[in-house]
């Protein structure tokens, strides 16, 4: 399984205008690679303009979803499509999507953890469901949204439920970058997971991001990484196999005694 991550920059508040740059990366690297998933990153169709939301926000009869179904469909392609800000009710949420290649949206996640450091519990409402395991192609996955990154619970709480992938979008700040890669490793390594983020580059409202899109395996060798500063896709291939073969060399999660940890 041929997975890419499409590392990016966003044009803040046009939501418009960056469903046609995705649709654009997508078209070139199914056509260029065939992967059968593509990874976008965090809050893609209008970056961190909080203020703004309630006016471009997606919610239930605007654009985005049915753009990502009918390009899933029409480049035979699974996308992990980042998050969007999606207005429900009274509630704006930061909502990951995962749509198969039939088109389907097979999951959704709102951001349990909201971040401090970027505003966002002023302006957004955090998750009210349990994160879940859902599968593409065969193979059970999760999908965790940035700051969530910093707490290893969630990604356990998944791995448990059977997640052997766990995708990250991010728009994770440059100031703490190295935050940003060993919390990764740390994750795929004590989960025995592949983990597979897409954080943005560029600068909005005086921050710059970090780039550096990691693919991980679950021996915690990184497989793929992006620059700081460039627009680029980095691509690796994921086996099922591999997970099965580290967890039987380090059978972390049969040493687990969880009666001794509450
Ligand atoms: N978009 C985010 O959640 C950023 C997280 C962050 O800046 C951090 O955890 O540090």
């Amino acid at each position: 399984m041929i997975i890419s991550s499409i590392q990016m920059d966003i044009v803040p508040g046009d939501p418009k205008q960056n469903r046609q740059n995705v649709e654009t990366l997508v078209s070139k690297e199914v056509k260029q690679n065939q992967p059968d998933i593509i990874v976008l990153p965090e809050m893609w169709t209008t970056a961190y303009t909080l203020p703004q939301l309630t006016d471009i926000a997606d919610h239930e009869t605007s654009n985005t979803i049915p753009f990502l179904q009918q390009l899933a469909s029409t480049h035979n392609v699974h996308l992990a499509a980042g998050s969007i800000a999606y207005q429900q009710g009274d509630d704006m949420f930061n909502r990951a999507l995962i749509i198969n290649r039939n088109g389907e949206l097979v999951y959704h996640y709102d951001k349990l953890h909201l971040v401090p450091m970027l505003n966002e519990p002023d302006y957004l409402t955090g998750g009210k469901h349990k994160a879940q395991v859902f599968e593409l192609g065969g193979i059970k996955m999760g999908v965790i949204i940035c700051y969530d990154l910093r707490f290893p619970e969630l990604v356990r709480a998944l791995a448990l439920e059977g997640a052997q992938v766990i995708f990250l979008p991010a728009e994770w700040p440059d100031a703490r970058r190295d935050h940003w890669r060993y919390l990764q490793l740390a994750r795929a390594i004590e989960n025995q997971v592949y983990m597979i983020s897409c954080n943005r580059i560029g600068t909005y409202n005086n921050t710059t991001f970090a780039g550096h899109s990691m693919i991980i395996d679950p021996w915690g060798s990184i497989l793929a990484e992006g620059s700081t500063d460039q627009a680029e896709v980095i691509r690796a291939s994921l086996s099922p196999e591999k997970v099965t073969e580290v967890r039987q060399q380090v059978p972390v999660f049969s040493s687990r005694v969880p009666h001794y940890y509450a």
